[in-house]
């Protein structure tokens, strides 16, 4: 079988204190497309990222790349990872093209291919115009397009960017989201994030770390449904009585939306909502529409990360 794109395992990192930053993280990636690493602040999201791509060293724990174990081979697995820090060492006196060649000289690419390799980043990542352009007189939505032209430069299969749209405007946010959809076509993105629009918007996978340890693996779906919804839409072409709603057994609450629409909390169990469609039909109401509604992912988040 073909190695896993990423593969980590018992992984743990302390600084200076006693405190594990992130303690037993364990995880796999073997598909292409993007892969939300989501936490609240200091959950454990560049500690892990960091140590991934080689800049920081964990305490104890195993991090495969394609296989290559990143401590006994870290060239070998550097070459397949490209990295978007947090803040990317931009070199402001310099051109977008010297700074691109800068950066493949320091990732090791064979010279012959240094030139098509940063004109081909360039065009992916729409700065081709800018190429000879200082970084410091780039706007910040440009800046970190030139980031994720680095990070992609060697054609590497696993590109990790650390909160790659932070500080951008709304519109360089979309186009830069944009950017990662595309670049993950056909490689593995992991991006992190403690915004949950930038995981709904972006995503198709979470993992979601809190106090340093992995709360949820799953699908952005998944993460979707993780907590059972415990409220009912209920459209009619006239509304009942609210008393009335309120009195049908299982349902604790009941809030009209509009003339037609109203929500209702109830106990979860699916014996109530048969209930209420007996009561409906039995009552004559005119219900068109009755549908369970889905938890917000702020609900899941909150209830994952214990807030
Ligand atoms: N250089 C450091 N020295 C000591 N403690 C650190 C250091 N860097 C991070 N930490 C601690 O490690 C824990 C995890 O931090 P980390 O930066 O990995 O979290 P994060 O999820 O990336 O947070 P953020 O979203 O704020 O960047 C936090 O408690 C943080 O205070």
């Amino acid at each position: 079988m073909e190695n896993p794109i990423v593969r980590v395992e018992h992984l743990y990192h302390r600084y200076t204190s006693s405190r594990w930053a992130i303690e037993d993280i364990n995880f796999q990636i073997d598909d292409a497309g993007v892969v939300g690493l989501l936490g609240s602040n200091g959950a454990g999201k560049s500690t892990t990222m960091n140590i991934i791509c080689g800049v920081m060293r964990q305490t104890a724990g195993e991090v495969y790349i394609g296989g290559i174990n990143t401590l006994k081979e870290p060239v070998k697995a550097r070459k397949l990872i490209g990295f978007l820090p947090q803040k990317p060492p931009l070199y402001p006196d310099l051109t977008v093209d010297e700074y691109l060649r800068f950066c493949a000289e320091i990732q090791w690419m064979d010279k012959k291919k240094i030139k098509s390799a940063i004109a081909a980043a360039e065009e992916r990542c729409g700065i081709t115009h800018m190429k000879d352009r200082l970084l410091r007189n780039l706007s910040g939505g440009y800046q970190q397009r030139v980031g994720l032209a680095q990070a992609i430069l060697h054609d590497p299969k696993f590109v990790v960017l650390d909160e790659p749209t932070n500080g951008l405007d709304p519109n360089q946010i979309l186009e830069v989201r944009q950017l990662i959809k595309d670049i993950a076509v056909d490689r593995t993105v992991m991006l992190s994030t403690h915004i949950l629009s930038e995981v709904q918007a972006t995503c198709s996978s979470i993992k979601m770390i809190e106090h340093g340890r992995v709360v949820f693996s799953g699908s952005t779906e998944d993460f979707d449904n993780y907590i059972e919804p415990n409220t009912l839409y209920l459209e009619f072409d006239q509304l009942p009585e609210m008393d009335e709603l309120m009195k049908l057994p299982g349902i604790k609450r009941a809030e009209a939306l509009d003339n037609h629409g109203v929500r209702l909390w109830y106990d979860g169990e699916r014996g109530t909502i048969k209930q209420v469609m007996r009561e409906a039909v039995s009552r004559g109401w005119d219900m068109i529409e009755l549908r369970k509604e889905k938890s917000s992912m702020e609900a899941v988040f909150a209830k994952l990360s214990g807030k």
